[in-house]
């Protein structure tokens, strides 16, 4: 028997989700400080915005603005009204190479970690290195077509979402109460869709899933005895027409592994299947619209960064996008472990 849907644990997975998402971080420092050696050139150059950056290292956006958003909330550097980035005392004493205290050598061996590398080929290309699990070169979306390599990335989805979909549907009990149907795009195992669907009696939910996903999804529905009000439908959600008649869509983890033209086809693509008062749920990590964190959100956009094409992005970036499109947007609000949800309206 699975484990009932709406049992929530009794403690939080923070710290253990935490040392698992800040596993890149680390080593984007180490790429900052062993092989831009960023900190010294700031101290020289800086006040410095970020084309310049771009221009001095020859790297690309998305990944520098992970990169920096690390910087800044870890403190390393500030960045003014202007976008202007300076050193703050701690850069300087500790990632500047003629400083006695100089924290380099102690990175040192970093320079040979795979991650490191990846970094700076996500750095200089703009592309996502190698996911860490796939031996043949693969990247995370290439390497999700492959049934073995989706059904453990679909395991892991899976561990989180139930905590995770337990706390969402939690706290969208009043958005959802003259609600009917979602549409969980990229819905991975379903997880959202079925904690959501048994936390709230009156809701259907379809599954909006790629192969070889969408046989793992339509398993784990059964398994947990919510086929009459859930359902799967097989699909490319870039290319192909999307599932009819939701008035809610989902976008649970999925805005995050892309860049800002998918970003923006995906919202785009939900600004037309929703109706007018229809209601757009993005539930992932989210960075502060000014990027000084928070600091794990910052460590595990690290993470995305180089795996997947995307980033953890904030309100502020997702609202930019999404106004133009004919959506009221509304509130961040934070559930658990560093995750949380913003939600807008189709005017
Ligand atoms: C990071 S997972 C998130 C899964 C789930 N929503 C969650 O929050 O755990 C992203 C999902 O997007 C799906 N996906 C990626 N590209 C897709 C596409 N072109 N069409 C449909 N689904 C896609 C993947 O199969 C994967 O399950």
């Amino acid at each position: 028997m699975p484990h009932p849907l709406s049992q929530a644990p009794t403690t939080a997975p923070t710290l253990l989700l935490r040392y698992r998402d800040r596993q890149y971080a680390a080593d984007l420092i180490a790429a900052a400080v062993l092989e831009l050696d960023l900190f010294t050139w700031l101290d020289q150059n800086g006040p410095a915005s970020t084309d310049q950056i771009l221009d001095q290292f020859s790297i690309f956006d998305r990944p520098t603005d992970v990169m920096l958003t690390l910087c800044r909330s870890m403190e390393l550097i500030a960045t003014d009204d202007q976008g202007l980035h300076c050193l703050t005392t701690t850069g300087r004493e500790h990632l500047v190479s003629s400083s006695p205290w100089f924290l380099g050598p102690y990175y040192q061996p970093l320079a040979k970690s795979s991650i490191m590398k990846d970094h700076l080929k996500v750095l200089r290309s703009g592309k996502p290195g190698n996911w860490q699990a796939n031996d043949d070169g693969s990247d995370w979306h290439a390497s999700m077509l492959d049934p073995e390599f989706a059904r453990g990335f679909t395991d892991m989805m899976n561990c989180r979402g139930l905590s995770f979909g337990q706390a969402l549907a939690k706290s969208l009990t009043s958005e959802l109460a003259d609600r009917h149907h979602v549409l969980d795009v990229g819905g991975g195992s379903g997880i959202y869709s079925t904690t959501i669907a048994a936390a709230h009696d009156h809701l259907k939910a379809t599954v909006f899933e790629q192969p070889p996903v969408d046989k793992i999804v339509t398993e784990e529905i059964a398994r947990h005895g919510l086929q009459d009000r859930v359902d799967v439908v097989s699909g490319d959600m870039f290319n192909d027409a999307w599932p009819q008649a939701p008035d809610v869509v989902l976008l649970s983890n999925v805005l995050h592994d892309w860049d800002f033209p998918e970003v923006e086809m995906l919202l785009r693509k939900t600004a037309d299947a929703l109706p007018s008062g229809g209601l757009v749920v993005i539930h992932e990590a989210f960075i502060r619209d000014d990027k000084t964190g928070p600091l794990p959100v910052a460590e595990y956009s690290a993470l995305l960064a180089n795996i997947t094409q995307g980033k953890c992005y904030s309100a502020k970036e997702y609202g930019d996008l999404m106004a133009p499109m004919g959506f009221t947007v509304g509130d961040y609000h934070d559930t658990i472990a560093d995750r949380g949800y913003m939600t807008a309206i189709k005017n």
